[in-house]
């Protein structure tokens, strides 16, 4: 028989979706010494996309600097070009201008294992003449929609029957209504986000109340507003789970992308489980990324935080300590602070992330796997992960074409022998550069180390 995917292609006359990148197994690095580096990261995956996709729906050409050229950025502007959008994107700006008037989209929208591209471009593809197949990898056939889905039925959108996830087809409407909607975004906070960016652009705006008894990545939700309100867009959030967007112009504006801090977590976190010290420049004063959270976090793990000049710097104690501590506002850092509190003298509790079993793969149970192979004891509770002492050992850890359990075994890999990740090429989702920027810190250290016992050098401990 068919697979739903087959048929719905044959159905709209389109091509499949790309194949994921090629696996390849990397033995993970081992730190001969306490890393000491200087880390500069791509810019931010969640900021880029809503950049393009705001700068998709403006009043005129906008430019985009710093931007992250990864798989899941890539697929959202091949998704907005299908889209009619105009995107240059050779060099470090951006140029995007928007669909010329009357223009219909068709073919095929590859969401890839994005969450960003599968739950913003959909709403958008609804507002626009024509029809498409939203489709992406097998994996993200998992990954929850269904509420999206429902929502963008009642604020008017022509989405097939029954649809509860990936692929599924859309025929736009330009004139599609928008106005109340509740949707329970316990699952993801991106279907919030989702109706937010399309807000300003249906004629009766779009009234949100999220319904449910969690509601996670809600500094993710700030992003989005304000990045709304600084193109001049109307938000209203004064009332708590309620958001309230006026119909109205979206100003096209020149920006330039932070660095993307949740995926600086794995090199700092480097410096706190050995020891070491390492900077991630660009290190924004003010930000509504949840990465924003891990000088806290790391500070509770036992590291020493400063930020500075350069950036934020993390010097390794040498003792780590177990945490208790709610990853809801920041999940997506959950894989990196598991790796660590595997690493700790004491039993961790991480809570407040029942939802990543929807995210790249699920990641309680990947984790809890993983780490175990390496000998550690976890246990999955309801919303999260506790995690025992144990002397670890090495092992093939799996990554599951999740690009932050690669950032985990990787981690793991520096200070236990003998671990190799099944595949590193899933760093590519959010940072093709991982292996290199990983091998670059080690060999920093490295040189940092003959600088020390070099003779007239200061001597271990000197920086
Ligand atoms: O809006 C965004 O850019 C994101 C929101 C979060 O999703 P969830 O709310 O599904 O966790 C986060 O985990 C993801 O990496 C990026
Ligand atoms: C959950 C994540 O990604 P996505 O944007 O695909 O949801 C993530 O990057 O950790």
């Amino acid at each position: 028989m068919d697979d739903p995917a087959a048929q719905l292609r044959r159905e709209t006359g389109t091509t499949p979706a790309a194949p994921r990148r090629a696996a390849g197994a990397w033995p993970a690095p081992r730190a001969e010494e306490r890393v000491h580096a200087v880390v500069s990261v791509p810019g931010s995956k969640s900021e880029t996309n809503r950049a393009l996709l705001l700068a998709a729906i403006a009043d005129g050409p906008s430019t985009i600097t710093g931007g992250l050229d990864a798989r899941d950025t890539q697929l959202m502007r091949d998704a907005l070009r299908v889209l009619g959008v105009q995107i240059d994107d050779d060099g470090p700006t951006w140029r995007v201008t928007p669909a010329p008037p009357g223009f219909e989209m068709r073919g095929t929208i590859d969401c890839g294992l994005a969450g960003t591209v599968m739950r913003f471009v959909p709403p958008l593809a609804a507002a626009t003449a024509g029809q498409v197949l939203v489709d992406g990898d097998e994996q993200a056939y998992a990954r929850p929609m269904r509420p999206l889905i429902d929502a963008l039925i009642d604020i008017g959108a022509r989405i097939g029957e029954d649809v509860t996830g990936l692929p599924f087809t859309i025929t736009g409407r330009p004139d599609l209504p928008g106005g109340p909607v509740v949707v329970d975004a316990s699952s993801s906070s991106q279907y919030v986000s989702a109706l937010l960016l399309v807000g300003p652009r249906l004629p009766l705006g779009i009234d949100i109340r999220h319904v449910g008894a969690t509601l996670p990545s809600l500094p993710h939700i700030a992003m989005t507003v304000s990045m709304l309100r600084e193109r001049g867009v109307e938000v209203d959030d004064s009332t708590p789970h309620r958001w309230v967007v006026r119909p109205g112009p979206v100003a096209a504006r020149d920006v330039t992308v932070e660095p993307d801090l949740s995926n600086a977590a794995p090199f700092l976190a480097a410096a706190a489980i050995t020891g070491g010290r390492v900077t991630v420049t660009g290190w924004p004063r003010e930000t509504d990324q949840p990465g924003a959270l891990l000088p806290g976090l790391l500070t509770d793990l036992g590291a020493e935080v400063e930020l500075g000049a350069e950036g934020l710097t993390v010097t390794g104690t040498g003792h780590l300590r177990a945490i208790d501590v709610d990853l809801s506002a920041a999940s997506e850092l959950t894989p990196v602070v598991a790796a660590v509190c595997a690493l700790a003298p004491g039993t961790s509790h991480i809570r407040g992330v029942a939802h990543i079993r929807g995210h790249e793969t699920d990641r309680l149970a990947a984790l809890e796997a993983e780490l175990e192979r390496l000998g550690s004891h976890v246990d999955q509770t309801a919303d999260g992960l506790t995690i025992h002492p144990r002397l670890l050992h090495g092992g093939t850890f799996r990554t599951y074409a999740d690009h932050r359990m690669a950032h985990a075994g990787a981690l793991l890999g520096l200070i236990v022998d003998d671990v190799t990740l099944d595949d590193i090429a899933c760093t590519a989702k959010t940072m093709p550069q991982f292996p290199e920027l990983w091998l670059d810190m080690l060999h920093q250290s490295d040189e940092w180390l003959a600088a020390q016992v070099r003779p007239g050098a200061d001597g271990p401990g000197g920086s």
